[in-house]
């Protein structure tokens, strides 16, 4: 069978004691049913993204462009920054941006998603300004993080008497934004994010096909297991359809105090899936009103974790701690590397065991290993598995998660696609970084500030 595959076994009753019962699934057969359906109707935007062939075109119409420069950097955060990630992470080797230039073939790819001195000056470090591109990703075109380290890349184009359009390409909204407004003025190249794709939800979109064309990524087949997984997940029964049964298990589990999901990748190519995924389903689900205005506090909290390096960090807790979360491993067949273990030692029984065997054997065995003592220690878990990592599985991957969010928030009775929760913290940003129209903000929070009680040790 082609593509990821979903083995939920061990969140099952009667193989784990904890699990859920397939009359629990019985159960909710007929809403899930009627939550696909609501979903094809009222299509969220992330639904068409992948029949929309423009979304591909716009980018691959300027790929030699971007592939003329030697280094890519994109210039955003959250849903303008993690799906990019989590491409060129998984898609490219893992030391791609330090391959001599021969055998990379395309340019380097740097993602800022962060507004940390030293992290952004040890990226500037490494390119030479005239042979980049900027990429601005903004789909509000306000985001404090995002703009100033695009008047950061501005600056030192201008200082390199660089003319911005030339190095600066805007992926933003098509007519909203002060991103867009630039862009007009000063005849810089743009790529759209369509408006009713939350950030999110817009890893295949240009948001996230820039940088992965810059990389050398294969967008098209990405396309095509984003495509295919559309045609999984529409299936109304729900055992037939592993995104809606994953959502419903979670379902059921968040609601007997399962608060936290753990993502947990046995593949570092893997990890910023994870990372992604986090996002999707912190910001889609933990909402304070249901969407008949009641106050619910909701949301699982999804956590990321490393397989096997979180076995000497986390899994004492996971196994022994509170009955409060949920796993799902990304497990990898094939790798693209293999090493085999050296023969040393052979006299010696703590070594030589290991001799001859391939370090993926290794890593999958240490997989079995924690499924095998989660389920003793009757906790759930369950596995995507990876027949290899390519953009048809990452594709299918992102797809399947996205609609899992659509029918979680359903289940949920949300709203997934905004998140009011996020505001306040900007907005005090913007008070106390001055910003106009901010001045009332700022005296109150500060006036807050100063009036506490300072508990400082
Ligand atoms: O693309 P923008 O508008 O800069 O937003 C970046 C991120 O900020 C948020 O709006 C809130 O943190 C996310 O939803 C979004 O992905």
């Amino acid at each position: 069978m082609k593509g990821i595959k979903f083995d939920f076994t061990n969140l099952f009753q009667p193989n784990v004691e904890t699990g859920v019962t397939e009359d629990q699934i019985n159960d909710h057969k007929d809403k899930i049913k009627s939550i696909i359906e609501e979903i094809i109707e009222e299509k969220p935007g992330f639904m068409s993204v992948p029949f929309n062939r423009k979304w591909i075109d716009n980018v691959l119409d300027i790929k030699n462009l971007v592939q003329s420069f030697e280094s890519v950097v994109v210039l955003g955060i959250g849903g303008s920054a993690l799906g990019n990630q989590a491409l060129q992470t998984a898609l490219n080797p893992l030391n791609y941006n330090s391959m001599n230039s021969c055998d990379r073939k395309t340019p380097k790819v740097f993602i800022l998603d962060n507004v940390d001195p030293d992290f952004i000056a040890s990226v500037l470090d490494q390119i030479d300004p005239k042979k980049t591109l900027f990429n601005v990703i903004s789909k509000s075109g306000t985001t404090a993080e995002a703009m100033s380290n695009y008047l950061i890349a501005r600056g030192i184009l201008e200082t390199y008497g660089v003319k911005p359009s030339k190095n600066l390409l805007f992926t933003t909204d098509p007519e909203n934004g002060i991103l867009r407004k630039i862009a007009e003025e000063e005849n810089i190249r743009c790529l759209e994010i369509p408006p009713e794709v939350g950030g999110r939800f817009s890893v295949l979109t240009p948001v996230g096909l820039l940088s992965a064309v810059a990389g050398g990524i294969d967008i098209i087949d990405l396309f095509n297991g984003a495509k295919d997984m559309y045609d999984k997940v529409i299936n109304t029964d729900v055992w037939e359809n592993p995104a809606a049964l994953n959502a419903l298990i979670h379902y059921i589990l968040y609601n007997d105090g399962y608060n936290i999901s753990v993502m947990m990748s046995y593949s570092n190519r893997l990890l910023l899936l994870a990372d992604w995924y986090r996002q999707l389903w912190a910001e889609s689900l933990g909402k304070k009103v249901d969407l008949d205005g009641k106050e619910v506090h909701v949301g699982q909290t999804p956590v990321k974790a490393l397989g096997a390096t979180d076995q000497h960090s986390q899994v004492q807790l996971y196994n022994e701690g509170p009955f409060d979360k949920v796993f799902t491993f990304l497990k990898l067949e094939r790798f693209d590397r293999e090493i085999t273990i050296p023969n040393i030692h052979c006299d010696i029984p703590e070594l030589n065991y290991l001799g001859g065997k391939r370090l993926s054997n290794l890593l999958n065995t240490e997989l079995t290993g924690t499924e095998y003592a989660l389920v003793e220690h009757k906790r759930p878990n369950m596995k995507v598995i990876f027949p290899a990592i390519n953009p048809y599985n990452i594709g299918q991957f992102f797809f399947a998660y996205e609609f899992q969010t659509a029918v979680m928030g359903k289940l949920l009775n949300i709203n997934t696609y905004d998140q009011p929760g996020v505001e306040l913290g900007k907005k005090v940003t913007y008070a106390l970084m001055g910003r106009k129209g901010y001045e009332n903000m700022e005296k109150e929070v500060m006036s807050k500030l100063e009036g506490k009680k300072q508990v400082i040790l």
